[in-house]
Parts: structure tokens; sequence; C-alpha cells
């Protein structure tokens, strides 16, 4: 039996702004697979490159160089293959920002079924899917509510189920728990674990948060635009904390690969 490809596959990814004096390698050989059902955490300092990352990923920002393949499928190869990223995102792809980005003059409920009709599910479903997600995300009693009208965490809630709402298989969130005490941000990343498994979702977090990095699969850590990772246990319990200790970073090999998850 051949395993399945990895949902998110990067092989030598490379992103640069600007040209000339101005010209800044944000990733330089960019190496990364995180199977479906996983959670990866990626950290780094600022400008290291974490949002292009995650913005290459999602197709959001076109790659300089190397290839991209989402659910075994080539979107990215010396630049972007597809014509339609749209669709693509649509059909594929959730983001959750660090703010929660709702429409304001649209109720936490139709900013879930703005989405859906978007996707072209039609009115009755989508309200039934939005409903669906209010209420496992415990936050179907704020559905006529306005954004400004919901707490922060119930805003954030609201985000992630916007986030959801098309099944996306890869789950990209940049510091998605920022806003949010630590009670919250635990109950939202262990959403995010749940539906990763049930959905076999690929889910990457962008954090600076211990305690969603000690709920991740994996911790990968980006320096300078380049990628250094491995399981919790090689990298995570042995670099990351070393990495603390020390300023150094740590290698590991993620569980399922018997290659080094990132190359430098
Ligand atoms: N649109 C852009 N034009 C030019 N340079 C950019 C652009 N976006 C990012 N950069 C640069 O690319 C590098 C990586 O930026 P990126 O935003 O990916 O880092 P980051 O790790 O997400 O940072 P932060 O944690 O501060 O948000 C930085 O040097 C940044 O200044």
């Amino acid at each position: 039996m051949t395993t399945p490809p990895p949902l998110i596959r990067l092989s030598g990814v490379t992103k640069h702004y600007g040209s000339g004096a101005s010209r800044v390698e944000a990733l330089r050989g960019v190496d990364l697979e995180i199977p479906g059902g996983q959670v990866a955490t990626l950290v780094g300092k600022s400008g290291s490159g974490k949002s292009t990352l995650l913005n290459v990923i999602g197709c959001i920002v076109e790659p300089s160089g190397g290839r991209i393949e989402l659910g075994g499928e080539v979107v990215a190869d010396g630049g972007w293959t597809l014509r339609d990223y749209t669709a693509l995102r649509l059909r594929r792809i959730g983001f959750i920002f660090q703010f929660h980005n709702l429409v304001p003059f649209l109720t936490c409920l139709e900013n879930i079924q703005l989405v859906l009709r978007h996707a072209g599910v039609d009115r009755r479903a989508g309200r039934e899917r939005a409903m669906e997600l209010l209420e496992y995300f415990d936050v179907g009693h704020r559905r006529d509510r306005y954004p400004s009208e919901v707490s922060g965490g119930e805003a954030q809630r609201v985000a992630i189920a916007r986030a959801l709402a098309n099944r996306p298989s890869i789950i990209l969130a940049d510091e998605p728990t920022a806003s949010l005490d630590a009670t919250r941000a635990n109950k939202a990343v262990d959403l995010l674990r749940k539906v990763a498994a049930e959905q076999h979702a690929a889910v990457i977090i962008v954090t600076h948060d211990q305690q969603v990095m000690n709920r991740a699969d994996h911790t990968f850590m980006i320096d300078e635009g380049r990628i250094h990772g491995g399981s919790s246990e090689d990298l995570y319990y042995a670099g990351f904390r070393s990495q603390r200790r020390t300023g150094r970073a740590g290698r590991g090999v993620a569980p399922g690969n018997d290659q080094p998850a990132g190359g430098a």
C-alpha cells in the first residue's frame, strides 16, 4: 500500500521582496512536510519569515522559487502554476488571523454564511452549516449579534468557525490566540486539534505561546527564512528548549518521516 502524500509539501521554496539594494530574502529554500491530522506550530523572531511562509502556503503570496504541493496538487513550481487561486483557497484553505477580521456590519451568523455563499453553497444548507459551526464553537447563542457586541474570545471563535466553514484540509493560523486569555487560547487550540483529527486536516499555527507549542505535534522554527524543525520529542524537548537555554536552534526528525523535516 502506498502512503498518501503529505497534505502540505514544500521543496526548496524561496521568496524575495524588492530588488537591488532593497531586496529582502524572506524565505531561503524551505523544505517542509505536514501530514493530514497533524497540528504544527511555527516559531521565530520578528522578521524571520513566518507570515511570508503562511502566505505562500495559503497561495496569497507567489513564491519566487521552489515547489509547493497541497494535497498532492502542484500549486507552485518556480512560481504559480494554476490559473484560479481564489477557487483553490475557497476549496482547500482556511485562514485564521491574529485579530478576528469579521465583517463589522454582518452578524456572527451572516459572517459565516457569506463565506459559504461565495463557495456556492445554497442559502438553506449554508445557514445549517453556519449554525452547526457556531454551536460547535459554543457561540450559537451569539449568532444574531454583531462582532462589536461579543467578547474578543467569542469573536475569535466565530472567526475560527468561519475559517472552517468550507471544511478546508489546510488550516493556516497567524497568531490566532494572541488576543485570547490562556484558558480560551488553549481551548481554541484544542478545537483546532479536534478539527485536524476529525477532518484529517493539516494545521499550521504561528505562535509565540509556549502553551500552544505544548499542544502541537511538531514545532518548526524559522530563522532568517530557513526552517529548522522536527517532532515535539526531537525538536521541542531536545532542541527548542536547549535553543531557549543556549540560543541555538534544534534539529529533529518529524514522526513518520525518515528524513529531517527541514534543511538549512
Ligand atoms: N511586502 C513586503 N515587501 C518587502 N519586504 C517584506 C514584505 N513583507 C515582508 N517583508 C520582509 O520579509 C521579511 C520576513 O517578513 P515576515 O512578515 O514574513 O516575517 P514575520 O516572521 O512574520 O515577522 P513578524 O513576527 O514581525 O510578523 C522581513 O524582513 C520583512 O521586512
